[in-house]
């Protein structure tokens, strides 16, 4: 799952298909998210599902080996029942899952790649899915599925969430919507690293406004010189995804938001989850007012 957005990405669907199998839950791309989330998550999943979480950065190879650990164990708890292991990598589009089974191989066999890794959500799209070996001794393969776990998407913010992070491809969210969404969070984490970067004179919370001068930074314009803001739009959006913008989880992640969470995950009537989502949203309103005012004061 992605650590930008841990409850955004988990799928309630395949908790159910999956059912008593063990499973790990692996959060990857930790380098780029709040390094403070990991407690919490580690505690809710442990108290409601019992289950173990991993925190991963397959790029850096980081943690990866404990993954390996994991199924290496079951074998030997019961070598005659278990002679190897097999595992199925499954995760939204875009989390890193190829990165991963890469990573893997790279620590558990020394050998490089075998998974085709992409930016764009879906590259896995091969139907045949096929067995890749992680470990020797005692035999460990992986199976890549082709990013066919389409996340859960409750309300439109979470779409928006998990359209950020990557989960769904981009030409079918509107990149311009995304951007705006992208430019609230950042204010709302008093996360300004726009200003600089874009060499504004102050914060904006207008994305009509940050834009035009986004697309002048980086030449791009359409046919008859009007500004690009899709192109513009995905730079910035871009530039997120790679970490420039900070370490941080666009998921509520408070011991009091994952009791709730956890809570009410089996509950089909999710009410309470939306109604906490229309408060908070009101919430924020309220916050981006003060915001503004903040801001005038300081004579932005
Ligand atoms: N910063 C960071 N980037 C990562 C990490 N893991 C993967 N990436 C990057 O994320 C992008 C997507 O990685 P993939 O491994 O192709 O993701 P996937 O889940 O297999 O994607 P699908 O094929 O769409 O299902 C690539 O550009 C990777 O380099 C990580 O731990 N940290």
């Amino acid at each position: 799952m992605h650590l930008h957005i841990p409850l955004s990405s988990i799928n309630h669907k395949f908790e159910q298909i999956a059912g008593r199998k063990d499973r790990i839950i692996v959060y990857n791309k930790a380098d780029l998210a709040d390094d403070s989330v990991q407690q919490p998550i580690i505690d809710a999943f442990k108290q409601y599902r019992n289950q173990h979480v991993i925190f991963t950065n397959a790029n850096m190879d980081k943690n990866v080996k404990k993954i390996i650990d994991f199924a290496a164990d079951k074998h030997k708890q019961d070598p005659s029942r278990y002679p190897f292991i097999s595992v199925m990598v499954v995760g939204m589009p875009n989390v890193g899952k190829s990165s991963l089974i890469n990573s893997m191989r790279r620590i558990g066999v020394r050998k490089g790649k075998a998974a085709k890794t992409g930016a764009l959500p879906g590259v896995t799209r091969s139907v045949a899915v096929t067995s890749i070996k992680v470990l020797e001794d005692p035999p460990v393969y992986l199976v890549d599925t082709p990013g066919v776990m389409i996340p859960h998407l409750p309300d439109p913010e979470s779409s928006l969430k998990v359209a950020l992070t990557g989960g769904i491809r981009d030409h079918l969210s509107d990149e311009v919507v995304m951007a705006d969404y992208l430019l609230w969070r950042l204010n709302n984490f008093g996360n300004f690293g726009y200003v600089e970067n874009f060499k504004l004179s102050g914060p904006t919370d207008d994305i009509n406004f940050l834009l035009p001068v986004i697309s002048k930074r980086i030449g791009a314009l359409q046919k008859y010189g009007e500004y690009d803001l899709k192109t513009a739009a995905t730079f910035f959006i871009k530039q997120y995804r790679n970490g420039k913008y900070g370490k941080y989880t666009l998921d509520d992640i408070t011991v009091d938001s994952l009791n709730n969470y956890f809570v009410n995950e089996n509950n089909p009537d999710k009410q309470v989850l939306l109604s906490k989502n229309q408060e908070k949203k009101l919430l924020w309103n309220k916050k981006r007012e003060k915001r503004l005012e903040r801001w005038k004061r300081q004579g932005y």
